[in-house]
């Protein structure tokens, strides 16, 4: 049975990525975009409650089952900055360049480059549901200052696997999802459904 689902995210990267790992499973996705849901407000301080409040937010205007991303880059040297700032970490509007290159301008100083990707998911059957389905997934690596590869979004580019000697840019969309924080989390939340 396909089970038609709102993905509450405006962002291209990830909607790229969620179809790829959704449609072979059976789900028919659709861009909270092509219900005019507008961006849901992120004042959080935690990734699952932001993504709790995009999923419930996507809901409620649609009327269907949502699922919300919230993700971000995590520095170790930095406290864990960007992390759930990491969309407009260097302010907005959003910019992915920006964002860039505050981060490598903050880390200059710093000789521990290690870094992780963090991702929550939840999803909502309905806007008040009680009991929403969360999973994470965390994906370590190093940020680099210049950029390397095509793939991917947003810190992909200064985002270095040691143990591929690449960077996520430089990973095929398939590999990627393979291994990333959004894969894993992606997985574990299908697992959750069953
Ligand atoms: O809230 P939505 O509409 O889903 O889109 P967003 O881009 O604002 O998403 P977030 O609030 O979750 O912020 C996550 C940011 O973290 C970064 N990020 C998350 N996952 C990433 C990935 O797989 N590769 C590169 N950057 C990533 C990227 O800068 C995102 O904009
Ligand atoms: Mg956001």
């Amino acid at each position: 049975m396909t089970q038609t689902l709102i993905l509450a995210s405006n962002n291209a990267g990830k909607l790229r990525e969620f179809a790829e790992l959704l449609s072979p499973l059976g789900f028919d996705l659709k861009p909270q975009r092509d219900f005019d849901v507008p961006e849901a407000e992120e004042p959080h301080a935690t990734f699952v409650e932001n993504a709790l409040t995009k999923a419930r937010h996507a809901a409620r205007l649609t009327g269907l089952p949502a699922l919300a991303d919230d993700s971000g880059v995590c520095v170790n040297a930095l406290g864990g900055a960007p992390g759930v700032y990491s969309a407009r970490y260097a302010g907005e509007p959003k910019s992915d360049a920006r964002n860039n290159a505050k981060l490598i301008q903050d880390l200059k100083a710093h000789a521990d480059k290690s870094a992780y990707y963090y991702c929550v998911l939840v999803y909502v059957r309905h806007a008040d549901d009680p009991q929403p389905v969360i999973a994470d997934g965390r994906w370590d690596g190093e940020i680099v200052d210049a950029p390397r590869g095509q793939g991917g979004f947003g810190y992909d580019p200064f985002f270095l696997l040691p143990e591929l000697g690449r960077t996520v840019a430089e990973l095929d969309a398939e590999e990627k999802n393979r291994r990333s924080h959004r894969g894993q989390a992606l997985r574990q939340l299908v697992e959750k459904l069953r």
